[in-house]
């Protein structure tokens, strides 16, 4: 189980975001490219993982897309983007979005009291945005049956749980110069 993941993951080259070793990766970058048999593998288990319906899947810009629109197709259920973009919409929400690497905005639009949705990410590392997008999800009313990053690092998970957040992952990575080694995967 996860073969294509994990192999992918091992070879996964590494650069330099100042003093972020940031792997590259088709499930978090789209680069190289993410083959089919990869995005299948992956979606396959993320709804294997899913423990409640849900009506809505909210993926983030950039890389959470492929995954909610390959969810979306396989269920029938409906995606919202949370876009780096705003577009000044009535009800729109802004968060302040903060990685290991990065700093910026996102929008919230189409999300209403009641809902019920999944989140689906590529990767989690600091839990920032994780953060920020579950209490602005809980300022509105929507309740999150399930939270799912395909790929984890750093503390985030822990983070989250320390707060009552539940964050579940595929795999746990580790990441140096040398590129990425397995910590742990969900076989
Ligand atoms: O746990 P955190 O430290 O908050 O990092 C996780 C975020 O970092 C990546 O997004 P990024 O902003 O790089 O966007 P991308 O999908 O466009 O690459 C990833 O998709 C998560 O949304
Ligand atoms: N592609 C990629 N996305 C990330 N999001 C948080 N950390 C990383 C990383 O090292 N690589």
């Amino acid at each position: 189980m996860l073969k294509i993941l994990r192999e992918s993951l091992l070879n996964a080259p590494i650069v330099h975001r100042g003093k972020y070793h940031y792997f590259i990766h088709p499930i978090s970058d789209g680069v190289p490219r993410l083959e089919p048999e990869l995005l299948e593998e992956v979606t396959e288990h993320i709804l294997g993982m899913v423990s409640k319906d849900f009506d809505k899947i909210i993926a983030i810009e950039a890389m959470g897309i492929p995954l909610a629109t390959a969810i979306s197709m396989k269920t029938g259920v409906p995606f919202c983007i949370i876009r780096k973009r705003q577009y000044g919409l009535e009800g729109e929400i802004k968060l302040s979005q903060e990685t290991g690497y990065s700093k910026g905005e996102l929008y919230i639009n189409d999300i209403f009291e009641g809902d019920r949705v999944l989140i689906v990410d590529d990767v989690i590392s600091t839990g920032g945005t994780l953060v920020a997008l579950m209490s602005a999800l809980e300022g509105v009313g929507a309740t999150v049956t399930d939270a799912i990053v395909v790929i984890e690092r750093g503390d985030g998970v822990s983070r989250l749980k320390e707060m009552g957040i539940d964050v579940k992952t595929l795999v746990r990575i580790d990441v140096t110069e040398k590129g990425v080694s397995i910590e742990d995967i969900h076989e």
